[in-house]
C-alpha cells in the first residue's frame, strides 16, 4: 500500500470508528436510562438494586458473544460491567433523590 492510499485509508477507517462510537454511545445511554424504570420496579417489588444472578447472566451471554466474535472475554466482560455499574449509580442516585 502506497503512503497516499495508507493515509486515505488511515482518515475513512477513523471516520467509521467516530460514526459507531457516537451508535454506541447512543445505545449506552439508551441502556443507562431504562435505570429510572427498573429502579421504580425494584422499589415496588421490594428488590435490592443489585442483581447478582441477572449479572452473571449478563456476564454468561457477554462471554458467549466474545467467544463467536473472537473478541478478548476479559475485556468484553469489563465493558459490561462497566454498563452495569452506570446502572446501578444512575438507579442509587435516583432513589436517592426520591
Ligand atoms: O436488571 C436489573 O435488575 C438491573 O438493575 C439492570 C442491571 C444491568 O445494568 O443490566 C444492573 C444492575 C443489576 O445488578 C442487574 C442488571
Amino acid at each position: 500500500m502506497d503512503e497516499s492510499r495508507a493515509l486515505e485509508t488511515l482518515k475513512r477507517s477513523r471516520r467509521e470508528i467516530d460514526r459507531i462510537d457516537r451508535e454506541i454511545l447512543d445505545l449506552i445511554s439508551s441502556r443507562t436510562s431504562l435505570a429510572r424504570e427498573i429502579a421504580e420496579a425494584k422499589v415496588a417489588l421490594g428488590m435490592e438494586i443489585f442483581d447478582p444472578e441477572r449479572e452473571l447472566e449478563i456476564i454468561e451471554r457477554t462471554r458467549r458473544i466474545a467467544r463467536a466474535y473472537g473478541i478478548n472475554e476479559d475485556k468484553l466482560i469489563q465493558l459490561m460491567k462497566i454498563l452495569m455499574d452506570l446502572s446501578k449509580t444512575e438507579q442509587k442516585e435516583l432513589l436517592r433523590r426520591q
